[in-house]
């Protein structure tokens, strides 16, 4: 018995023949004009012929001349055409290769018939749909007479039709295709109270496509492949006034989203993996409950959201040596149906679901339009339906249409309508599904064990280098929480040491790690401020220093020269009974004087040294008493000094010997003691003309004195060298010579 597939495919032959006969019997008579139409009629389901290359039945190619050859080329156009068909019908049963139309009616309702409504529509042949507005079951000659109210589908269902039938013809074929490896999708079409969702969940007793579909695949699943090798993912989503959300685990709406492997997805759907047909049935009924249904007038529980369930199957099947791995998937959709502004009764939600409704049945209308047409581009983004239907329209994939109708005159409008697009709907070309099939190497006993030995191996490495890298973890973790403890800033976090979560710990860590980077860079500041004003004060002191070693170095060298003053004064006074014994003084002051300007001399080093070497240690610099010593002897102010400084050394063994030169200058006139400023120990010499003749015991007088050189009064009684590089010349050395090479060893 021909399956209402091939019946289709028959009737569909029937047509094409009859086209071929008008064709035929055209011939001649009437012409190419004749001809060119039936060409264009033909053109809409044939390929077209190349551009470039014309076939050679083209209108333009055919000579006038010649009946002979007429007849010869018009029979090579009904081969050419015959061929043509069966491709045609061939395309037609292949599958994927255009929707399958089928059309249900449902019986009348009670309501319908209290309301006195008659019958419009027939259906004869389980293919052919007649509808009438007052169409008598008996008067089939005039229902043969209603031109453009004849439909035909690819199957026909009557009110008497069980849900079993339905889902054999439809759907059982998907469900195979789905088995093989390929995507398959069955929707029903249909106004409001059609029948829609009935044919796709039924009830109880009788349960609809969805529940026998999901009955049957798992019914096959376990002929086919073992226990185990296969996985049924499950997923239920409605579009309820343009929102998806999941009917498995309601939540936020969710965003469509291309992907370029499985189309067109809902981002954030839950996928539940179902073991059996009983946990899809469980999971069906949840997602029902969860579906937005509301009483309107035309129907008491009318769906106000497009459904999907989708079931995604994943299966090895064994075939002789070796393994196919197996892909497809199969949505089943129970639309909304569309309906008129005034058949609902409330005003405000439902028209605005009725509105959202009829928009994405329009934008469903409008892709079918546009695939029947050719066009290139099919409006698929215009609603959120028809971007879940691209692949099930337009892509690889087996899809059949079940439209729903009423019988009832009333829904005369509705059922023209439905019966209209699902015309439509059959012209749609689908590409031809490729299988999902993967074919995987035969797999031994011994290589399985094998296998499952190296995965066991790996298992094992895996588990170390996790268990290392949670130690390495907690490791970074203590010493990042220790130096956030030993920092100043972690003071105030004070994180206990107990365990958190990871997610706690990890925020904790980094907050102590940031503490602790503050504090550093704190540091660092108040350092590098510490270390500019040491720098600044160093070059302060330095500058101080500088001053206070020259001034020092002034002041000696004035001491020197008050000091060669007196000399002078004092060898230009003295008799010669007093020259022996003053030559002897004159060398030991000579040697007094040569020793203290060492002694000044290195106690300037000292200091100089000292304060160089405090300040390249970067220590404290001079201290205070030091300094004001220094500044005290530069002021010629005698302070008590401290035993340790060489400064103080200096001064009291300099302060010792003026006193004793004093002491032994007891004649010096007391204005010159008064006038001697501020080193008042220090006589200043006084002119020699000012001061009076002194008197010497020897009696020697002052020009025999004068003649006597400094280099006779020092070399007749010191056997040492005189202080400084000085030898002896004609010229004799003088006191003030003997100053500069003292000055000079000094400097
Ligand atoms: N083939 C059938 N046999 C028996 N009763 C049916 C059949 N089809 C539909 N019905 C009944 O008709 C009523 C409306 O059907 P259904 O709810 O399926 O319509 P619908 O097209 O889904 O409407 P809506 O689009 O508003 O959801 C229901 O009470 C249902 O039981």
């Amino acid at each position: 018995m021909p399956s209402p597939h091939q019946r289709a495919t028959r009737r569909e032959g029937r047509i094409g023949d009859g086209v071929l006969s008008r064709m035929t019997k055209a011939g001649n008579a009437r012409g190419c004009e004749s001809r060119a139409h039936n060409m264009r009629d033909l053109a809409f389901s044939c390929p077209r012929p190349e551009p470039s290359k014309p076939p050679e039945y083209a209108l333009d190619a055919v000579p006038l001349g010649g009946h002979t050859e007429l007849n010869a080329r018009k029979r090579r156009l009904r081969d050419d055409l015959e061929t043509v068909m069966e491709q045609t019908d061939q395309g037609a049963s292949s599958p994927g290769g255009r929707i399958m139309v089928y059309v249900r009616m449902r019986p009348m309702s009670r309501s319908e018939k209290d309301a006195g409504a008659r019958c419009c529509v027939r259906v004869v042949n389980k293919q052919d749909v007649y509808l009438a507005e007052f169409a008598s079951e008996t008067d089939y000659l005039r229902l043969k007479r209603l031109k453009g109210r004849h439909f035909v589908f690819d199957a026909a269902f009557p009110d008497a039709a069980g849900q079993e039938e339905v889902y054999n013809v439809s759907t059982a074929d998907i469900v195979e295709g789905v088995l093989q490896g390929r995507n398959g999708t069955v929707f029903c079409y249909g106004a409001t109270g059609a029948g829609k969702t009935y044919t796709m969940l039924g009830s109880t007793q009788n349960p609809g496509v969805m529940v026998l579909a999901l009955k049957d695949l798992f019914a096959k699943l376990r002929q086919q492949s073992r226990e185990g090798d296969y996985v049924v993912h499950l997923s239920y989503l409605e579009v309820y006034n343009e929102t998806v959300r999941d009917l498995l685990s309601p939540g936020r709406p969710l965003v469509l989203r291309e992907d370029s492997k499985q189309g067109t997805v809902a981002a954030g759907l839950t996928h539940y993996r179902a073991y059996s047909a009983d946990e899809v049935m469980a999971l069906l009924h949840q997602g029902n409950q969860n579906r937005t249904t509301e009483p309107t007038r035309a129907n008491e529980t009318s769906s106000r959201s497009h459904a999907i369930l989708q079931v995604t199957v994943e299966y090895k099947v064994q075939r002789d040596s070796h393994y196919l791995r197996r892909t497809g998937k199969l949505s089943l959709i129970d639309l909304a149906g569309s309906e008129r502004a005034l058949a609902t009764d409330q005003r405000t939600i439902r028209s605005l679901e009725g509105a959202n409704i009829n928009r994405s049945l329009l934008a469903l209308s409008s892709c079918i339009n546009s695939l029947v047409e050719g066009k290139r581009h099919i409006p698929f983004r215009n609603s959120k339906l028809t971007q879940l239907l691209k692949d099930s329209l337009g892509g690889a994939c087996q899809t059949a249409m079940i439209a729903n109708i009423s019988p009832s005159n009333l829904s005369f409008g509705e059922t023209q309508n439905t019966l209209h697009w699902a015309d439509r709907a059959k012209q749609i070309r689908t590409k031809i599904t490729d299988v999902n099939e993967e074919v995987q190497v035969p797999e031994s006993d011994s290589e399985q064990a094998k296998l499952l030995l190296e995965v066991q191996k790996e298992n094992q490495q895996l588990r170390m280098q996790i268990a290392r890298l949670q130690q390495k973890l907690l490791s970074i973790e203590s010493s990042a929480i220790m130096a956030a403890r030993q920092s100043p800033a972690a003071a105030a976090i004070n994180t206990p040491l107990c365990w958190t979560p990871a997610s706690d710990t990890k925020a904790i860590k980094h907050d102590e790690c940031r503490a602790v980077e503050e504090s550093l860079r704190k540091r660092i500041r108040v350092l590098e401020k510490e270390k500019e004003s040491a720098c600044q004060e160093m070059a302060v002191r330095e500058e101080e220093l500088t001053s206070i070693i020259s001034s020092l170095q002034r002041g000696h060298s004035s001491q020197i020269r008050n000091k060669d003053d007196f000399n002078r004064m004092l060898y230009g006074l003295k008799p010669k009974a007093q020259a022996d014994e003053q030559e002897n003084g004159n060398n030991a002051f000579v040697k007094r004087s040569a020793f203290e300007r060492q002694e000044s001399s290195r106690s300037a080093h000292t200091a100089a040294a000292g304060s160089a070497r405090r300040m390249t240690l970067g220590g404290p610099l001079l201290s205070n008493s030091y300094l004001s010593n220094a500044k005290s002897n530069q002021a010629g102010v005698k302070r008590p000094a401290a035993p340790s400084t060489p400064a103080s050394t200096v001064k009291t063994r300099r302060s010792r010997i003026l006193e004793a030169e004093e002491n032994r200058q007891p004649q010096m006139p007391q204005v010159q003691r008064q006038n001697s400023g501020r080193n008042s120990k220090i006589p200043i010499p006084p002119s020699a003309s000012t001061l009076p003749a002194p008197k010497t015991p020897t009696g020697i007088s002052k020009e025999a004195l004068k003649k006597r050189t400094f280099w006779d009064i020092t070399n007749a009684n010191s056997p040492s060298a005189p202080i400084g590089r000085c030898t002896r010349s004609n010229s004799a050395a003088t006191p003030s010579m003997l100053l500069q090479v003292s000055t000079s060893a000094i400097i």
